[in-house]
């Protein structure tokens, strides 16, 4: 891990994983290119998965299920909680394989890693206390219900946390004694090899987490599939909104993780320190690439002026470069399209009467292997109305614009007229304050004096257009197992006939 440093990696191929082994796809549908996002280097170049290569992930999948599902509770903590150590044991080797090939600083994927092992520890958890219930009937008969797995699920990834979004999706898939075929999204294909590789030595059988590479029509031949039982997808509305029908065709149960445009409201009686760095935290982590970020930061007038002041001048401070370096905070956006789209969201909110406070330009780092990196200034936005195009849209970028409000009834209203409904954040002192906003918003997850904290004990998903089911906490067991009852009698049939 030491040598590993930015330029230089080499990715080991082939980055297809079935039957507890790295793989070439027997077919392909087109190949792909994965890129470093610090230098804008090639680092891969792989085939993506055909229909025969998916069918053979399914049958390797199947094969893997039987034997799994059969097995106790105990049996899968023991595994899940082997590969957790596993993880943590190779930290820092799986964050600089994250950083290399997403663009985010090494200190948030250490980060990001730590939520991973965190994840396979609760459903290890978990796993060894799943239990039904037993009911008491009339006549001494009586009923009880099993909580059973699905069978093979289908996770399909997006690229902003490719290594948290795979363990995020097999954890409880596999604490509930499902086996998991995982489809990256193709510009990360990398980490998510590290996770099969360790399921594999922490004892999972040969099959139960599989890795298929491609775009959208991998992703088709998955979801299409007759013997897939379920389909867990983080991304966008547009692909999510194809997700639901491709599944309405064979009835198979979704959990959708998508996007938002998340408001934090800002009361003039917050701790200011704290709500300026809560800002930061909901606008900047991941280069602003992140599905839950408070990026309509509505701040009450009286302490506007002051606020924004102070947000400026800690954006300003943020370092910015070689993500792999122990003090840069902030790396590349995922590629040069995507950075051309946010700069354009900047462009576009000039155009429409914003004005730029700070940053919003690229940014070409003194060092000259980072030249051709997808850089970026961070930027706060203000003189913003609630029709403009950046405070209504999801720009996946380091974007922050600021809006100001008078009073709870208006900035709740404001808030809550959007279509999305990820998240949301309140700073406030006041104790009833918080809990009556938290309780009005529109949003899957509230935080109060806090922003973009990931405790895996908690659920996490969205309202209206941001998706539906959850990851993480108890209730995802639910999402990836099914009840049977089962009805026994004690006495004799009171037949109707
Ligand atoms: N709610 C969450 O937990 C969460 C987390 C991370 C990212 N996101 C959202 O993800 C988006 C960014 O990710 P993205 O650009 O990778 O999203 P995307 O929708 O373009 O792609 C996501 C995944 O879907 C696959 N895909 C694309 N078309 C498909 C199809 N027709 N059938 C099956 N699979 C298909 C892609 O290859 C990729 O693996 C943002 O909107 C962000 O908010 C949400
Ligand atoms: O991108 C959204 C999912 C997420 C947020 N924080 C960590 N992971």
């Amino acid at each position: 891990v030491a040598a590993m440093s930015t330029g230089t990696f080499v990715v080991s191929q082939p980055l297809n994983y079935r039957g507890g082994a790295r793989v070439e796809p027997v077919d392909a549908s087109g190949t792909e290119k994965a890129f470093e996002p610090a230098t804008g280097r090639v680092i891969a170049t792989f085939a993506c998965s055909g229909e025969k290569e998916v069918n053979l992930a399914v049958e390797n999948a199947k094969a893997a299920f039987k034997l799994w599902s059969k097995k106790s509770g105990l049996e899968r903590c023991q595994v899940l909680l082997e590969a957790a150590r596993i993880i943590k044991e190779r930290k820092d080797e799986i964050a600089t394989v994250e950083t290399i090939n997403n663009g985010k600083s090494i200190f948030e994927a250490r980060l990001d890693v730590d939520t991973c092992w965190q994840c396979l520890e609760y459903y290890a958890g978990l796993a060894a206390s799943m239990a039904g219930e037993h009911i008491q009937l009339p006549g001494g008969s009586f009923g009880y219900t099993r909580r059973e797995p699905l069978g093979v699920c289908v996770g399909i990834g997006a690229w902003n946390y490719p290594f948290q979004i795979a363990c995020w999706k097999s954890a409880p898939a596999l604490a509930c004694g499902n086996a998991m075929i995982f489809k990256p999204s193709p510009f990360t294909p990398v980490s998510a090899l590290l996770l099969a590789e360790i399921y594999t030595k922490a004892g999972a059988p040969p099959g139960l987490f599989n890795v298929v590479q491609g775009g959208a029509a991998t992703g088709q031949f998955l979801c299409h599939h007759r013997e897939v039982a379920k389909i867990s997808f983080t991304g966008s509305v547009p692909t999510g909104v194809k997700i639901m029908e491709m599944s309405a065709k064979g009835v198979k149960p979704i959990t959708l993780e998508l996007g938002g445009k998340s408001p934090l409201i800002i009361f003039s009686d917050c701790n200011m320190e704290n709500a300026v760095k809560g800002a930061l935290m909901a606008n900047f982590l991941t280069q602003g690439q992140v599905c839950c970020n408070g990026t309509r930061v509505f701040v009450q007038k009286e302490i506007a002026d002051k606020f924004i002041n102070e947000v400026v001048k800690q954006t300003q401070k943020i370092k910015l470069g070689d993500p792999l370096l122990e003090d840069t905070r902030m790396g590349p956006l995922i590629n040069a399209p995507h950075l051309e789209r946010v700069l354009g969201f900047v462009k576009l909110a000039k155009e429409q009467g914003a004005t730029v406070l700070c940053g919003g330009e690229v940014y070409v780092p003194e060092d000259p292997k980072l030249k051709h990196g997808y850089y970026m200034t961070p930027c706060v936005l203000t003189n913003c109305r609630d029709d403009m195009t950046c405070v209504k849209e999801e720009i996946f970028g380091p974007v922050m614009s600021i809006l100001t409000f008078g009073t709870e009834a208006e900035v709740l209203e404001r808030a809550n007229d959007t279509t999305f409904g990820l998240a949301a954040g309140v700073f406030t002192r006041d104790i009833q304050r918080a809990h009556r906003v938290a309780a009005e918003l529109q949003a899957g997850t509230c935080y109060i004096n806090n922003y973009n904290v990931s405790p895996v004990e908690l659920p996490f998903g969205g309202y209206k257009k941001s998706g539906f089911g959850r990851e993480n906490g108890r209730v995802t067991i639910e999402y990836y197992s099914q009840l049977k009852t089962v009805c026994v009698e004690m006495g004799d049939v009171e037949s109707a006939f």
